[in-house]
């Protein structure tokens, strides 16, 4: 489409000077192309294309192919010192294009490679490690952190993440916040995870949950809302009932008015929308639903959060003053404490008039 062809041209700097905040990137799949070529340069033996790791311009692939490219980004992030570059070089990236509030995501992952190998817990250490040294930086962002759970990896291993988030959410000094759960939606079921969901809550920790991804998740989704109810959801993009979800669903949904995180690029390109112009942001914010929008990945899929607003605003015929309202709306839904939404709010408003020249 015209808006899709558009969307891969430049972004012009009006949505990059935005104060914006981003709930849903996980890391791994947040690489840039020029992270993504120092990896490859280091390590030429894995003989890995840039092209494999990254969804580029018009391109689509489907959901299998997606999580293939999750294998390979993994294999050239499998040591400590990969994991603290990419997590610094990610959040700075993020904050060259304008986001203040960043809430980073990803599974702990152990490796028995390399010389000392790399344990789970270290694996953490090593994001906190970075989110501290880019704040001793200066680098102007704030930076939170969610583990998540792989549902592929099962309940005895989600309960292991539960504890080691239970641990970092008392001794992190508030940088991390919550759980996610993700992984291949077509792998395991809801119901595995439920009970430690349940004690994570108890403990404190927020959760956002991909939920619904695809159609065959609607028992798993109805189960899930009624038993835990999350704070956030990631896509939702089969809950409404057009699409294999259904009105019990959406109202579920809004009775606990729980926000959306929504990433259209990422779901055009991974096929689970068939165009931008059908994506659900436009049935739910036509609802009045808060809507969050999100990269999910702006490594794989090639974005950044200033052209998802760029393309929301450009698909959905929306005024810079309805962005705006997107964007102090999604300061309602982050994790961190009221004290710090206040300072985000406070910025939010002194940035307004710069930007409207009002
Ligand atoms: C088309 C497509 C696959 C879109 C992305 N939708 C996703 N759905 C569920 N889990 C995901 C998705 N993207 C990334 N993840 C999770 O995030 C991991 C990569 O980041 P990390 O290693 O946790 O730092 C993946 O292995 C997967 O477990
Ligand atoms: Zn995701």
């Amino acid at each position: 489409t015209a808006a899709a062809e558009m969307m891969d041209g430049e972004v012009d700097g009006f949505y990059r000077a935005f104060p914006k905040v981003e709930l849903h990137a996980h890391l791994n799949s947040s690489i840039s192309s020029v992270t993504m070529g120092k990896l490859i340069a280091k390590k030429p033996d894995l003989g890995i294309e840039q092209t494999r790791t990254m969804i580029n311009k018009g391109q689509k692939r489907t959901l299998e192919e997606c999580f293939e490219m999750f294998k390979i980004i993994h294999q050239i992030t499998d040591r400590t010192e990969d994991i603290y570059m990419v997590t610094k070089d990610v959040i700075k990236e993020f904050a060259a294009d304008g986001v203040k509030y960043l809430e980073l995501r990803s599974t702990p992952r152990e490796e028995k490679t390399g010389f000392i190998g790399m344990t789970k817990r270290a694996y953490v250490e090593t994001i906190l490690e970075a989110i501290k040294q880019c704040k001793q930086d200066n680098v102007d962002i704030d930076v939170r952190f969610l583990l998540s759970i792989d549902r592929r990896s099962g309940s005895t291993v989600a309960k292991e993440t539960v504890k080691l988030a239970e641990e970092f959410f008392l001794s992190s000094d508030g940088i991390v916040v919550g759980l996610d759960l993700s992984g291949d939606p077509t792998v395991g079921h809801g119901k595995d995870f439920i009970g430690s969901l349940q004690e994570a809550r108890n403990a404190g920790l927020k959760l956002a949950l991909h939920l619904s991804e695809i159609p065959s998740q609607h028992e798993e989704t109805t189960l899930i809302l009624m038993n835990l109810p999350p704070a956030r959801i990631g896509h939702g993009t089969f809950i409404h009932p057009d699409l294999g979800g259904s009105q019990e669903l959406v109202d579920l949904v809004k009775l606990h008015q729980i926000p959306l995180e929504l990433c259209m690029t990422s779901n055009v390109k991974g096929q689970t929308v068939p165009s931008y112009d059908k994506h659900h942001f436009g049935s739910w914010y036509s609802l009045g639903h808060p809507c969050i929008l999100c990269t999910d990945g702006k490594g794989v899929f090639a974005t950044d959060l200033s052209q998802e607003y760029q393309l929301a605003a450009s698909v959905f015929n929306l005024s810079p003053s309805q962005m705006w309202d997107i964007s102090y709306q999604a300061i309602d839904y982050i994790f961190a404490s009221d004290d710090i939404k206040s300072k985000l709010r406070r910025r939010w408003n002194n940035l307004r008039p710069v930007l409207y020249h009002l």
